[in-house]
């Protein structure tokens, strides 16, 4: 019975090779992958082709007029033989010295006639480079001084990460444009100027200055029991340090004493009497708004400044 049914089988496959169906050959010639042989000579010649255009396959070689309709030629009343669907070859370049003329009439299997033997390989010549992406932009082209241009600003000038407008001031740190993390600028923020401090003499330092101006102290230079004065500008202006008077001075309407402060004044005496004898917020303001100037001089008030007929008409002993 086994037996009955293998010789079946190769029967059947016997004669599906023998005698393909029309289907099977369409399928086939779907895949590019039968010819048809139409006589004993070209048949030869054709088995020497394919054994040479398996070979060439791999190696990228086209067989030609293959998706043109094809059959099994009978003329000779011989079965032909049928050549295995060949393996599906990748793209190749075919010069056209090896194309031949066909005829529109007798369409054949042709198996491309291999390179001398040589694989066709792609080449970046200009021809086959013209049709592949372009290259990448070349760089910008260079500055006038020879230098290649970088952002070494970012965002870029003409970014939208960049706030429109001019540069806003932040502070002093502002001018090298390098950093911005320069602290926010406050009312007691320090500009970046060359210092003009002295050298204090010993036993002048500021926490010495803490010490002997305690809240206790009095050194306002008039007698302890007299009361805050009403300073008019013709009495302030007396008060210049000379002649044996001390230095007075006038700041947003508060008159100290500022005799005792002047060795502990950091900007040196010279430099402290130019207020002397007048009204120096101004001239305090511009140099160091940040000095806290009423804890410092408390023990140093003398009065507050007045008009000139407020002070004759009031009695100084009367000011609270
Ligand atoms: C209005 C007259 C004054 C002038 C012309 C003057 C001038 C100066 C100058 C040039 C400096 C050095 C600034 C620097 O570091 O380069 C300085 C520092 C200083 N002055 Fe005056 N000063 C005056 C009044 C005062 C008064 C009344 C006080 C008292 C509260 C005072 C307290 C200080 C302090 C504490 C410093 C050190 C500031 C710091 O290190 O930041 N100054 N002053």
């Amino acid at each position: 019975m086994a037996v009955l049914g293998i010789s079946l089988i190769v029967a059947s496959v016997v004669f599906v090779l023998l005698r393909p169906p029309q289907w099977l050959m369409l399928r086939w010639q779907g895949f590019g992958g039968i010819a048809a042989i139409t006589d004993g000579k070209e048949k030869e010649k054709a088995a020497d082709k394919n054994q040479r255009s398996r070979d060439g396959a791999e190696a990228g070689v086209e067989l030609k007029g293959l998706s043109k309709t094809t059959s099994i030629a009978t003329s000779s009343g011989t079965l032909k033989q049928r050549q295995p669907p060949p393996t599906i070859a990748p793209p190749v370049i075919v010069p056209p010295s090896i194309e031949e003329p066909e005829s529109p009439s007798t369409p054949k299997a042709q198996a491309a006639k291999p390179l001398s033997g040589a694989i066709p390989s792609l080449s970046l010549s200009a021809d086959s480079a013209s049709s592949m992406m372009p290259p990448p932009p070349l760089p910008s082209p260079r500055l006038s001084n020879g230098r290649i241009p970088s952002l070494n600003q970012f965002p870029a000038p003409n970014s939208a990460q960049r706030a429109r407008g001019p540069t806003p001031n932040r502070g002093p740190a502002a001018s090298s444009s390098s950093s911005g993390l320069a602290p926010p600028p406050t009312l007691a923020a320090k500009p970046q100027k060359p210092s003009r401090q002295v050298v204090l003499t010993p036993g002048h330092s500021p926490l010495d200055w803490a010490r002997i101006s305690g809240p206790n102290a009095d050194l306002r230079g008039v007698v302890a029991s007299t009361p805050y004065l009403r300073v008019t500008p013709s009495m302030l202006k007396t008060q210049t340090g000379r002649k044996g008077k001390d230095a007075w001075m006038a700041i947003n309407g508060k008159v100290y004493n500022v005799t005792p402060y002047a060795r502990f004044h950091p900007g040196g005496v010279p430099e402290l009497m130019r207020g002397a004898g007048r009204d120096g917020t101004k001239l305090f303001g511009e140099i160091h708004p940040w000095v806290n100037y009423e804890t410092m001089l408390a023990a140093c008030l003398v009065g507050l400044l007045v008009e000139e007929s407020d002070g004759k008409e009031n009695d100084m002993d009367q000011m609270d």
